[in-house]
């Protein structure tokens, strides 16, 4: 119970509504154990009838209609009282399970990058809607049935001694067999069903693989071996199911049985009691009832043990990924005002799930409003100037300021607002072409929409669709090429009018024309902005305030394009190829 302890903040939360679910948990039950005695009672007066105690047909009659009225009111108000205590204790769980889903939700958020490299997209979902379930069912029915419980067990255990303490003992034995038995058998099931559901995630993994691969496997003409690997898997899943299903095909019957034994029990000690005269034909009828009754709550202590075991799992699992500290943390809530000037002194950084050693002894300055080219081979470390620009990972070694103030010491909300990212791999939600821009100026009217569109050169595009603005993409909305996609993610950027904009790479999969057009608007969108380019291209840059060539994480060569022309070494090399490319 130590994980689940930290859910106690949520009953605290909802305790009115908790307590109120408790005291009517109490009163259902009590008026459903009213009803027994009633039946007793019923019984009574026609035995009594029958052996001539009371002889005024009338008066029976009155009794028995009386009980049966009784009875009915009884039932109806403990039906009326079970429907509030499943509203309320019930939507308490749901409404816990809706809280704690935003809170892991906002956690996520919190977290650095480095915390979603270590763990699986999978787990991360499992965490928010598998686990988050099996807790609720601790919030949910589990207190439910445990309080239920409890008080039919304190309430019948007393009336019944009340009524014969010999009889009450035999109806009673059968029932902790019947407790232990059931949470054995609960424990195999949610083992087998924990191994049901992970066969279930790798076949939806698998598919869903599949499906967004589909144009490799029809291409590499591999659908055999897919539909082959699938079958496997399939088969193993089904093997599971199977072996699941035949663990819980024995709960019902198991519990028949025990009820079946302890009926047995009141039937054939109580008809020996009655032929000995110490208890009346209705007695036994009652106790029946209160053996029906107390079946189904002590089978549940059972199924509550695993359920509360389950829910302590998973609430571990939660914890560990509430507790995780973020590793990039926000010292400063003022509002820091950024005006964009960069400078890296002397920094090294290391990819700590790697250990590859990104940049080394990295220093370089840029002015508020200049524009800084980085040109190197793959993988020299260019994204990662930019991560760290962004903050998205902190530095080993050295100090990166923005605005002559150390990065960490500025407010992370303010630094990450001013600046205006488009990523090497463009990244476009499921929605309209419309809100994607946006999504760099919530407020933004169409008119920016459009200028922004402009600027980035693919307003000519977006109107050529039937929905133009309003086109939704997507998976059930149109495929943009990937030169589309690129230029939607820099109108993304333009909009949001920052005081840095970064471009890593991202006009790789446009033509030279369009990277011309696009360069040109950015030339004049840019020129009181900080600008980072990334490029392959001398074509993007060379128009530059000042380019870095890195290799291996180090700087090699710096200067504006006419002087790296000019100086022999990586850039001229690169140049010269490029020129006879395109002469070629
Ligand atoms: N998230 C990461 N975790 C671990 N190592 C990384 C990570 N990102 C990059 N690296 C490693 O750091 C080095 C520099 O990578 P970086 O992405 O900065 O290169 P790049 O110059 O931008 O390459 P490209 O032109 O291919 O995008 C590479 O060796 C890469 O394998």
């Amino acid at each position: 119970m130590k994980e689940l302890k930290y859910l106690n903040k949520y009953f605290l939360k909802y305790k009115y509504r908790l307590l109120i679910g408790i005291v009517i948990t109490i009163l259902s039950n009590v008026l459903a154990l009213q009803v027994p005695q009633f039946i007793r009672e019923s019984l009574n007066i026609a035995e009594d009838y029958r052996n001539g105690i009371v002889t005024d047909l009338a008066l029976v009659k009155t009794g028995l209609l009386n009980n049966i009225l009784l009875i009915v009111g009884a039932a109806l108000l403990s039906g009326f009282f079970t429907f509030l205590m499943r509203q309320m204790i019930i939507v308490t769980s749901r409404l816990i399970e809706f809280d704690l889903k935003n809170e892991i939700y906002a956690q996520y958020q919190r977290l650095s990058l480095n915390f979603y490299k270590k763990n699986r997209t999978g787990d991360l979902m499992n965490r928010i809607s598998e686990d988050v379930t099996k807790v609720r069912m601790y919030f949910g029915p589990a207190i439910m049935y445990f309080m239920n419980m409890l008080v039919l067990f304190i309430v019948a255990i007393v009336k019944m001694y009340d009524i014969d303490p010999v009889l009450t003992k035999y109806t009673l034995l059968p029932l902790p067999i019947l407790s232990v038995s059931i949470y054995v058998l609960s424990s195999i099931i949610h083992k087998r069903s924990t191994i049901v559901q992970q066969f279930l995630s790798k076949l939806t993994a698998n598919a869903q693989e599949i499906f967004s691969g589909i144009s490799i496997v029809k291409s590499y003409s591999i659908e055999n071996k897919v539909i082959e690997d699938f079958t496997k898997l399939s088969d193993e899943a089904k093997d599971k199911n199977i072996n699941f299903y035949k663990a819980q095909a024995l709960f019902f019957p198991l519990m028949i049985l025990l009820i079946g034994i302890s009926n047995i029990l009141v039937i054939y000690i109580g008809g020996l009691r009655y032929i000995e005269g110490t208890i009346t034909l209705g007695v036994i009828a009652e106790f029946i009832m209160y053996v029906n009754m107390l079946t189904w709550p002590v089978a549940v202590v059972g199924w509550v043990t695993s359920i509360v075991q389950e829910a302590e799992a998973s609430q571990k699992r939660i914890n560990e990924f509430l507790k995780h500290k973020p590793e990039i943390v926000n010292t400063n809530t003022s509002t820091s005002e950024i005006i964009g000037a960069i400078e890296f002194k002397n920094v090294t950084f290391t990819y700590d799930d790697t250990n590859i050693v990104a940049l080394k002894n990295v220093s370089f300055k840029i002015p508020q409003g200049e524009t800084l080219a980085i040109l190197g081979n793959t993988g020299s470390g260019k994204s990662t100037i930019i991560n760290l620009v962004a903050r998205l990972y902190d530095v080993d070694k050295g100090e990166i300021l923005i605005d002559n103030k150390n990065i960490k010491d500025l407010n992370i909300d303010n630094l990450r607002q001013s600046i205006g990212f488009v990523p090497q791999e463009a990244f476009l939600f499921s929605d309209t072409i419309k809100n994607n821009i946006k999504f760099g100026d919530e407020n933004a009217s169409d008119e920016k929409i459009e200028k922004a569109a402009k600027d980035a050169y693919i307003h000519h595009n977006i109107i050529e669709f039937n929905q133009g603005y309003n086109t939704f993409i997507g998976e059930r909305g149109v495929t943009l090429s990937g030169g589309q996609k690129q230029r939607i993610s820099i109108a993304r950027a333009i909009i949001k009018e920052p005081k840095i904009l970064i471009f890593d790479d991202c006009l790789s999969a446009v033509d030279t024309e369009t990277e011309e057009i696009i360069l040109n608007n950015l030339y004049n969108i840019s020129k009181n902005k900080t600008t980072i380019i990334v490029s392959h291209r001398i074509s993007s840059i060379k128009n530059a305030d000042k380019i870095l060539v890195i290799d291996n994480g180090k700087i090699i060569q710096q200067g504006t394009h006419n002087e790296l022309v000019d100086t022999k070494g990586y850039y001229k090399e690169l140049y010269e190829q490029q020129l006879l490319e395109k002469e070629l």
